[in-house]
Formats: C-alpha cells, structure tokens, sequence
C-alpha cells in the first residue's frame, strides 16, 4: 500500500534518515522502533506529505505522491490520519471535544452538523469515552484519555492507515494496557492498517507483526516476527528487548497471542 524507497534527509549537516527503504502493506501494521532522534518522527511527517521534497520516495498504492494532484492528496490526506505524540496540545482547548472530533468530517465529508455530531457519539462510544463527553473541553481529561480523543479524531472519516506517534508513551501500565487492547480492535473490527512508532519494542512487538528498527537514521532490521523474539536477528534489535523490563514484554507478548 505504501512504498518508502531511498529516502533520505538532512537537516543542515544532521542527516537524520539514510537510504531508507520498507513497505507497508494492506492490513499489516508496522511498526517503527528506535531510540529518539533515531528519525521515526521525521519518517511520519513525510509519509504525511508535510516535507513536499521528498514526496518522490513514497508511493502510495502504486503512485508516486510526487504525480498526485490536489484531489488526489485530499483523498490521501482523508486515507492517512496521525495521532501526534504530544495529546494535550494536539487539541485545541478553546473547542469542545465533538467540535475537535468532527474537524474531519466537517473536511471530508457532506454530512450535516447533527449528523455530524451522531457520528461523533458513536466514536466516542467506540473509543470508550461517554457518548456525553463530547461537551467538555480538553482539559476535563487524563492523558490517557485525551489520547482517546485524538484517536477518535483521526479514526472518524474511516481512514485506510493510521500513524500512532508514542501512543502509548507516558501512560501507567494498566492504561497503557486498555489503549493496546483499543487499537487491537480496530485492527480487527475496521481493517484500519496502524504504523506504531515507538521507542518500545515491547509495545511494536504487541500490536504489529512487520517490525522496522531505526538507529541514527538507518534501516537495521526489517522483520515479520510472529511472535518470536528469536526472528529479530540483529544484537541492535535485542539490545533493545533488553532495555524493556522482562515482566512487561512477557505481559505484552502474553496479550499479543
Ligand atoms: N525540523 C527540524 N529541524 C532540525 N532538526 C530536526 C527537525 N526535526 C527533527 N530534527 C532532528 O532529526 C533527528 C530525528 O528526529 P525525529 O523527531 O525524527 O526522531 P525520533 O526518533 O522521532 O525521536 P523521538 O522519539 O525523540 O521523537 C533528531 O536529531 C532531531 O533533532
């Protein structure tokens, strides 16, 4: 569905991704794992066409986003929906979270407003926030929560792939826990295809089955690991199974299977 072929990037003399080269295909999520600054963030942002040089490296069912014409990013921009890293000020707090939810499909969609908003009770629900939760303003909510809701955001307008930056990332165990068993159900229930970028390969190994591992920019492994630890085959990949603690990867890997 998505073709990354040999993308690079610099910032000044910092070059920040190196020959990068994977696909994604259609219902196998991926995930992309590496410490920070290893580039996985830099790699959404492309894929999310907001660095227009390097829309020649990415293909996006079999087209180059380099051919695409303004009707064709609208239908890309409705087919690839970020949830961003940082919750809280990916939502605006002057606006009432089923007015923050229903931005898509006011962008996207002909929908009327009461449509609109029955649209939003329904991803709420399915989110597992209260349907009544859509006349509150962001700061009524946990973290955890307001992830929901950017969740809710990006999953509305039924998109085809969905970029999760550090879901889970800041987040106690148990609640961390609930959002992998969420995403899991919508990988099931609605086909959506997730790119996890994680730092966590406990986290990746839980929720994807095609892992690609960062380091400094380069592409050091690029596996489908059925579950099994021993399918990753670089020291780097297992260094990083390492730093998790033992108890929580086997807690992952246990709710993975
Ligand atoms: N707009 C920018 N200008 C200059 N340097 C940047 C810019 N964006 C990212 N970088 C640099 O590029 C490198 C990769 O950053 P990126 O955010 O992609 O990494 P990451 O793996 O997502 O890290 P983290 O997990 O901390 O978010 C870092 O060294 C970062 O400082």
């Amino acid at each position: 569905m998505i073709k990354i072929k040999n993308l690079s990037r610099k910032y000044g003399n910092n070059t920040v991704l190196d020959n990068v080269s994977f696909q994604i295909k259609y219902k196998q999520s991926t995930a992309i794992v590496g410490e920070s600054g290893s580039g996985k963030s830099t790699i959404a942002n492309i894929l999310l066409g907001f660095y227009k040089e390097n829309t020649a490296e990415i293909s996006y069912q079999g087209r180059s986003l380099n051919e695409f014409n303004s009707n064709d990013w609208k239908n890309y921009r409705k087919d690839i929906q970020p949830v961003f890293q940082d919750a809280k000020n990916s939502l605006d707090p002057r606006m009432k979270v089923k007015d923050i939810i229903a931005e898509p499909l006011c962008n996207f969609t002909k929908l009327s407003k009461q449509e609109r908003y029955n649209k939003v009770k329904e991803i709420l629900e399915l989110v597992d926030l209260n349907k009544e939760d859509g006349e509150k303003f962001p700061h009524a909510f946990s973290t955890g929560q307001q992830k929901r809701i950017n969740l809710a955001r990006a999953i509305i307008c039924n998109p085809k792939i969905v970029i999760l930056d550090e879901l889970t990332s800041g987040l106690d165990p148990e609640i961390k826990n609930n959002i992998i068993d969420l995403i899991k159900r919508l990988q099931e229930d609605y086909n959506i295809t997730f790119i996890v970028i994680t730092h966590d390969i406990s986290v990746a190994m839980s929720l994807t089955s095609h892992i690609i591992i960062l380091k400094e920019g380069i592409v050091v492994e690029d596996v489908i690991h059925s579950n099994d630890i021993s399918n990753l085959k670089t020291s780097y990949a297992h260094e990083l199974i390492e730093a998790v603690p033992k108890l929580k990867y086997i807690e992952l890997i246990k709710k993975s299977v």
